[in-house]
């Protein structure tokens, strides 16, 4: 089945070149098997980047998969036009009386504030409170991860002495949990953060569990016991060349960021990194879609 979203959404090119399915929300669709409908709350400021990289694997999945995008009311966005807004995410207000199978609340790159000097972060507290009623399960993502660890189990983040940045290699340590089913022992993932969370702090935590943690990088995956909050610290989902534009994004502006781990060939920033993480990153989003959302979402809701 194919992947629905709002009609003339500009990373539909994008993903049709990628021969992925896609269908327009005119277009209607009847079947016995309801479609599933997933939010996104988009906090990158490079949203148009973000909807093709989230899109892309929500759309590898047998079932229809009915995608919204939020907006936060109380941030003007720097990096992204009214119009593109405007045109294609909605308002906390217009969506609050629906029901969610699914959410996905991505990174920001404001993980250098405190979680209360983010503009939105009031905004955003309405939402994760009201996602406890009427949303099924939460993929979080990046600083996305590290909000809700805070909002909802008090869990804060700390500042890492370097910046983690790189492919790093992380240990499936939950092997029989529903979100890592098929993944090899071994996997590798993009990271890209200044701050982290303390592993004691979640292995103590009564309603959390490790699903995924590396040496180097530390935690990458964890989830509420209850599957209804997922976490991710590292960025899955990004493209094979998006820690090479940061990175040359920092050098540009002379911020000397050091080469992002395990990335570039021969380490060399001219030459082009390599995908090898995306098989991951299917399974990850199909796991999530099929046993934390559809399987768990009710058929109707009261
Ligand atoms: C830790 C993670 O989750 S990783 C994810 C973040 N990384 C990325 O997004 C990588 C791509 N990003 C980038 O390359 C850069 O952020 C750029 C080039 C797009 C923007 O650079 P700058 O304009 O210098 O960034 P600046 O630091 O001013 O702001 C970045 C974003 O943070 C937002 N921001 C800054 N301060 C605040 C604040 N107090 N409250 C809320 N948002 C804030 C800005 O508004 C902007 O987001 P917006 O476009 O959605 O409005
Ligand atoms: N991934 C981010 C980290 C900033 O929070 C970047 O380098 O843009």
């Amino acid at each position: 089945m194919p992947i629905r979203i709002p009609a003339q959404l500009p990373a539909k090119e994008i993903l049709e070149q990628e021969n992925i399915f896609v269908m327009e929300e005119e277009r209607a669709v009847s079947q016995d098997i309801r479609p599933l409908n997933i939010l996104i709350l988009n906090l990158m400021p490079e949203k148009q980047k973000t909807e093709a990289h989230l899109l892309r694997y929500l759309g590898n999945t047998p079932i229809q998969v009915n995608v919204s995008f939020l907006k936060m009311t109380t941030h003007d966005s720097k990096n992204t036009s009214k119009y593109h807004l405007d045109t294609f995410y909605k308002p906390f207000s217009e969506i609050k009386e629906k029901r969610f199978d699914g959410m996905i609340i991505t990174g920001s790159p404001v993980e250098h504030l405190p979680f209360e000097e983010v503009d939105y972060w009031e905004e955003l507290q309405d939402i994760m409170n009201w996602s406890k009623e009427n949303v099924t399960s939460t993929l979080h993502i990046c600083w996305g991860a590290q909000a809700a660890l805070y909002h909802h189990y008090g869990i804060n983040k700390h500042e890492l002495p370097q910046k983690c940045f790189g492919i790093f290699e992380h240990e499936v340590l939950q092997p029989n949990e529903n979100l890592v089913r098929g993944f090899d022992d071994y996997f590798l993932a993009p990271h890209s953060r200044y701050t982290d969370i303390s592993y004691e702090e979640i292995a103590n935590h009564p309603e959390l569990q490790i699903l995924a943690h590396s040496d180097k990088a530390g935690i990458f995956l964890m989830g509420s016991k209850d599957g209804k909050n997922i976490m991710a610290t590292g960025h899955l989902e990004y493209s094979a060349t998006t820690l090479a534009e940061e990175y040359h994004r920092d050098h540009q502006r002379g911020i000397q960021t050091q080469l992002p781990e395990n990335y570039f060939p021969n380490d060399d920033p001219k030459e082009t990194p390599l995908h090898r993480w995306k098989s991951h990153c299917s399974l990850l989003f199909s796991n999530w879609l099929n046993y934390y959302v559809y399987q768990t979402t009710p058929y109707e809701w009261d």
